[in-house]
């Protein structure tokens, strides 16, 4: 068993830590009062690598998405989904929201079509949502069917294929409103379809011409913005579309940028070295919203479990320098079925809370001062400081306000609802 932090240590901890960052001028209750109000939306597809609970009459295939791993006992069905989320959430401190894709409906064992869906088959995860207060998102899910298997969905030559999907997304849209109106508060919803193709294609025109008329003829239908906001997403490459994907950054910046849509940026969807916290900036020039999606690409698009790394200070960095946390939409987007999937969750959706909260405590007028003045070394030297500030009892002193295990205590409740729940399936 790994050890609890009592209760005075953590008050003690945080205390000194409260007079250091003080020091240069830093208001950690005001750092830790802010967090408590920026939610996460955990993404529902960690707890089942991303399969869904459809019921099929025909065999499908991933689409460009792949989870890879054999770890025991995902989710097969809703609600063993809501048991196994309620456990991660009651491990992550602040505000949470749930992440729905479209296959996870609760259709009662019967085949309903993806442009077939309703709010009805959504009532039982509105309830949830409501009796938690976990307000939901959603996505419509162009992946995963026959009508997917050849790599195209909304920029389809076939004009009947389209419009299935057209309408998929039309009924996804309507979903999500309810949803909205449900919690009170607009669900995000992000479109992200994997079309592309393997090799060369000869007409790269064609389809980003009918992508574009099937967005357009999406959004033209009329839904409450009070309750339902669309974003789209962009990728460079996927598995099956590694030449050429429809929806690149610059068609999608394109699209964002000339509608009423906002972007969403995934730190794993761009050139291997390519990190998306410098876009942040140039992004709000012309946008006043942004959907992220935080995940963690090793060698490529890989959705690992998200880490403390450089690219997740640097990115919560931007947002908070910026000031464009109230603008800024914070999604998970990762799925590793070769570890606990409970623990995933914990462990990513902690980590992006402990990357925002490292930016929320940085001296930025200090450091702007310093880089004003030409003072570079200062800069690098405070920069550098910083990361052995005591951050960790900072985000104590948060678990402790939620009542949640601080330290690496958590681990222990992680570990017994494995043997007790995930390996008894
Ligand atoms: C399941 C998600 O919609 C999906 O991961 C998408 O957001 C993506 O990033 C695809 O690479
Ligand atoms: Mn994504």
């Amino acid at each position: 068993m790994l050890p609890e932090l009592p209760r005075e240590q953590i008050e003690k901890r945080y205390d000194d830590a409260r007079s250091q960052f003080r020091a240069i001028g830093v208001d950690t209750d005001k750092a830790l009062d802010t967090l408590s109000n920026v939610p996460i939306s955990l993404h529902c597809w960690q707890g089942d690598d991303v399969r869904g609970f459809e019921v099929h009459d025909s065999s499908v295939s991933g689409g460009g998405i792949m989870a890879t791993g054999n770890y025991p006992g995902p989710a097969t069905d809703a609600t063993m989904l809501r048991q196994d989320a309620e456990k991660a959430m009651s491990l992550i401190p602040g505000k949470n929201r749930f992440n729905l894709h479209a296959i996870y409906a609760e259709t009662n064992g019967k085949v309903v079509d993806r442009d077939q869906i309703g709010p009805e088959h959504f009532a039982r995860w509105m309830d949830w949502s409501k009796k938690r207060n976990i307000p939901l998102d959603f996505n419509p899910t162009f992946f995963a069917h026959p009508k997917a298997n050849d790599g195209y969905t909304l920029s389809h030559a076939d004009a009947g294929i389209r419009r299935f999907w057209i309408n998929h997304d039309k009924a996804c849209r309507r979903i999500a409103e309810a949803m909205g109106r449900n919690q009170g508060t607009p669900c995000v919803v992000n479109h992200w379809a994997p079309d592309g193709h393997k090799d060369q294609p000869v007409d790269r025109k064609g389809p980003r011409q009918r992508l574009m008329q099937s967005l357009d003829d999406i959004f033209a239908e009329s839904i409450d913005p009070a309750f339902c906001k669309d974003a789209v997403e962009c990728k460079l490459f996927g598995i099956g579309s590694e030449d050429y994907v429809v929806g690149s950054h610059e068609f999608y910046m394109g699209y964002a940028l000339t509608r009423k849509i906002m972007l969403c940026l995934d730190m794993g969807h761009f050139h291997p070295t390519e990190t998306i916290h410098d876009k942040i900036s140039s992004i709000f020039c012309f946008k006043n919203e942004l959907l992220l999606h935080v995940s963690r690409a090793i060698r490529w698009d890989s959705d690992h479990v998200v880490i403390l790394n450089d690219d997740i200070r640097n990115l919560f960095q931007q947002i908070v320098r910026g000031d464009y946390l109230s603008k800024t939409n914070i999604a998970l987007d990762f799925f590793d079925a070769s570890i606990n999937r409970i623990g995933a969750w914990v462990v990513g959706t902690r980590a992006a809370k402990k990357g925002l909260l490292c930016a929320l405590l940085e001296p930025t007028a200090m450091l702007n001062d310093f880089e004003n003045n030409g003072d570079g070394a200062m800069k690098l030297a405070m920069l550098e400081e910083l990361k052995t500030y005591p951050v960790g009892a900072v985000w104590d002193m948060f678990c402790l306000k939620y009542g949640m295990p601080a330290g690496s205590s958590w681990i222990n409740s992680m570990t017994s609802y494995d043997r007790d729940v995930i390996r008894k399936r």
